[in-house]
């Protein structure tokens, strides 16, 4: 028997949310309510981790300092990525928007505590890659929690992470997962921005093999 929990209508709706999830880098700069905020940074409280160690560390960038630092990794980072494509290549990049780090109302660092004791190290000893990953599926969820709201989440990974870590002055074992950029998103559209300029595309299906 088919839970009935969740009808038919919220499947369609949920594949749409799946669809519309678009990673944001073109921001409204209007505010976002904070008890809108707060929902959706719920979805992090919800989400699955190895052995319930929960070991995600959210950092609020909101002062001009590290906010200021934070751009000057990326811009640092970029333009060194840059620098690693040649021809045409590097044209196209130098022309791709990737972050939304200038506009964006709200941002966040998301670290991942490698040593917390929460979950007594269950399902973690031999891969303790196993938290970071925990962090990344918080993360998601927290995207999907945002679009539901019509808000938008852009990741940036374009940065020095020890250099954001020392700038924000966290414990020496976090690592940092993302940096997040987060408000209302300037446009919708349910194909991915990189694949509309050209940069890289969806595949058509899943690959599977079979063992
Ligand atoms: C771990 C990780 C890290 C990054 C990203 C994603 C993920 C999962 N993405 C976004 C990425 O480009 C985007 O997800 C894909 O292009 C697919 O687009 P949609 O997310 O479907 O819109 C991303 N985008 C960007 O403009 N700058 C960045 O630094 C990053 N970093």
């Amino acid at each position: 028997m088919r839970d009935q929990t969740f009808s038919d209508e919220f499947r369609a709706q949920f594949n749409l949310l799946l669809r519309l999830r678009r990673d944001v880098r073109r921001f409204r700069t209007d505010p976002v309510d904070e008890t809108v905020l707060a929902r959706c940074l719920d979805s992090f409280r919800l989400a699955p981790s190895v052995g319930l160690s929960e070991p995600w560390r959210v950092i609020r960038v909101e002062s001009k300092t590290a906010r200021d630092a934070a751009l000057k990794n990326f811009q640092t980072a970029n333009a060194q990525a840059l620098a690693g494509y040649s021809g045409e290549q590097a044209q196209l990049y130098s022309r791709l928007k990737l972050s939304g780090m200038q506009e964006a109302p709200v941002q966040l660092a998301v670290f991942c505590d490698d040593t917390t004791g929460k979950g007594r190290g269950l399902g973690a000893a031999t891969m303790p890659e196993m938290r970071r990953y925990s962090v990344v599926t918080a993360i998601t969820l927290f995207w999907l929690a945002l679009r539901a709201e019509g808000l938008g989440l852009g990741w940036v990974s374009i940065l020095d992470p020890e250099q954001l870590a020392r700038d924000l002055e966290v414990p020496d074992d976090w690592r940092l997962i993302g940096y997040f950029c987060l408000g209302w998103p300037e446009e919708v559209s349910d194909i991915p921005e990189l694949e509309r300029v050209g940069w890289e595309a969806r595949l058509p299906e899943l690959p599977i093999e079979t063992r």
